[in-house]
């Protein structure tokens, strides 16, 4: 089964500007796609498509076989916190909570979460945390306090938790070096495969790509609009 499925998808701003114009883009289950593309060719766009914040003006874009478009802005958005996993770029963390509490409030608003965790929520946060290497001592601490990277395996965690069918990545990785960014990965790649989560991982950082399946670039999946 297919994950994801765009086709002769097109997006404009409100200024006008098509940002996206892909023929085809499918991304089947338990892959791990790694897409790049330089500053501005539509990135951030393509997920906030996928994961039903925006939606497409022309095609058809399906994820886990829903057409997003058809469904209602609430419905998206229970279908978001059901089905998908997000880590943001700058993390998005509840700064004054704790570490765990932020990634169990993943579970807050997802019936479908809490059901798939098979056991005690916050025995599997802790299992996460662990599994992404954040020691306990730091598991009741603000995540203010954390370091960077410390902030990034709570918000992985958060992502994972409940095994969303699709975890999507938004350059989660730009602040850190290369020796922990191919870490960071590794311990994200085991755990999506333990959980059979799907992962789409955006980054301008082509040096990643070799560690993913596939590959593409917005440069290619967005031919149309370079002619
Ligand atoms: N909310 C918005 N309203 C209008 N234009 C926008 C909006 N968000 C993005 N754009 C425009 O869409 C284009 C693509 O932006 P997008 O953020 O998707 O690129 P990106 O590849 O993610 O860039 P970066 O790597 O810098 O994050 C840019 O020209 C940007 O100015």
């Amino acid at each position: 089964m297919n994950v994801i499925e765009i086709e002769q998808l097109r997006f404009a701003w409100p200024n006008g500007q098509v940002v996206l114009d892909i023929p085809e883009l499918r991304v089947r289950r338990g892959e791990r796609l790694f897409i790049k593309g330089a500053s501005g060719s539509g990135k951030s766009t393509l997920l906030s498509l996928l994961a039903g914040i925006q939606t497409p003006h022309q095609g058809s874009l399906r994820v886990l076989d829903q057409p997003l478009a058809r469904l209602s802005s609430r419905a998206r958005d229970r279908f978001r916190a059901d089905h998908l996993g997000y880590i943001f770029q700058q993390f998005n963390l509840l700064p004054f909570l704790g570490v765990l509490d932020n990634v169990l409030c993943a579970l807050t608003f997802s019936a479908s979460k809490r059901a798939r965790l098979g056991g005690e929520a916050r025995a599997e946060a802790q299992r996460l945390l662990a599994a992404l290497q954040l020691p306990e001592t730091l598991h009741q601490r603000p995540v203010h306090s954390l370091s960077v990277g410390q902030q990034q395996r709570v918000a992985a965690a958060r992502a994972l938790i409940g095994a969303p069918p699709l975890v999507i990545a938004d350059e989660p990785t730009s602040a850190l070096d290369s020796d922990n960014r191919g870490a960071f990965l590794q311990l994200l790649f085991a755990e999506c495969e333990r959980q059979g989560s799907t992962l789409l991982f955006v980054s301008h950082d082509a040096q990643l790509e070799t560690l993913f399946d596939r590959a593409e670039s917005m440069q290619t999946l967005n031919r149309r609009l370079a002619c």
